[in-house]
């Protein structure tokens, strides 16, 4: 743990270089502690896994990165930002930067697949607005393009709830696009979906982490997935974490014993 510690220089060693650091994070729930002096850092446009059996402690880091939680010792910095610190003003300013992936996708159902990715310009705009064509003509060719980066321009007019959760996800990731994010946090964002679509949304979020220069930490069960599309690989267990290496230099063997079962057991 120390000898990881000293290797992370500090923002204020090198400012700018890490779009999330976390130095001896302690984050307890009443008597339980869920994680456990904390080390993590996400360098620009890096993508970070997050893997660790259920219960370890990955969406309550996710979360402490979002400003949802906070911290009971140590310090967690987002985008060079306490989040607990700030203001609701600057937590507003400094989501701004930060898009999410969440399990449940978290579209309108009844709306088109372009309707819900003009929705994550929604914060840009001083009026609520209905239906595509209410929005600027620069948004709907922004919504457009990231619909198009995402495959899923063909099914712009389709509502979302006639969609695959592949397909919806693959919106969901193209509405967060709308942010201009710098930062994407992703919480088992393919949890629900089939192996195929699973590669696909992962491969399509790694794509624009490096086409984009957006860092992503991103909370996955499935080991393979993991290896073939992270940078680096953070284990977590029981609240702590026990690996932090890159991905070329892991086999899915060696990463799985971290889930304790050794037997290839996700989860
Ligand atoms: N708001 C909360 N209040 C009390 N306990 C909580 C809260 N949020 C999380 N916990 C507890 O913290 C622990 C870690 O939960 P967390 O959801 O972060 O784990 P996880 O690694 O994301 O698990 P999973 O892979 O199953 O989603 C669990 O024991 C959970 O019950």
């Amino acid at each position: 743990m120390r000898g990881r510690r000293s290797a992370i220089p500090t923002a204020a060693e090198e400012p700018g270089r890490y779009a999330v650091e976390m130095r001896g994070v302690h984050k307890a729930f009443g008597a339980v502690t869920v994680l456990d002096d904390v080390d993590l850092a996400v360098r620009r446009g890096e993508f970070v896994g997050l893997v660790g059996p259920s219960g370890a402690g990955k969406s309550t880091l996710l979360r402490l990165v979002n400003g949802m939680h906070t911290v009971e010792r140590g310090s967690v910095r987002t985008l060079g930002t306490d989040p607990a610190t700030c203001s609701r003003r600057g937590l507003r300013a400094l989501r701004t930067k930060v898009g999410f992936a969440f399990q449940q996708f978290g579209l309108v159902g009844r709306l088109s697949a372009m309707e819900n990715v003009l929705m994550g310009a929604l914060a840009t705009l001083r009026w609520p607005r209905y239906g595509v064509m209410s929005y600027p003509r620069a948004l709907r060719v922004a919504a457009l393009e990231n619909l198009d980066r995402v495959g899923m321009a063909d099914q712009r007019f389709q509502r979302c709830d006639t969609l695959s959760g592949g397909q919806q996800q693959r919106v969901a990731v193209a509405r967060t696009l709308m942010q201009g994010p710098q930062l994407i946090l992703a919480d088992e964002p393919v949890a629900s979906l089939d192996p195929a679509s699973s590669a696909l949304v992962l491969d399509i979020l790694r794509r624009i982490s490096r086409e984009d220069d957006i860092s992503v930490l991103c909370s996955l069960h499935q080991v393979e997935l993991a290896l073939a599309n992270a940078d680096r690989i953070v284990a977590l267990r029981a609240g702590r974490v026990v690996l932090d290496e890159a991905a070329d230099t892991l086999t899915a063997d060696r990463l799985r014993t971290v889930y304790g079962t050794g037997d290839g057991t996700d989860g």
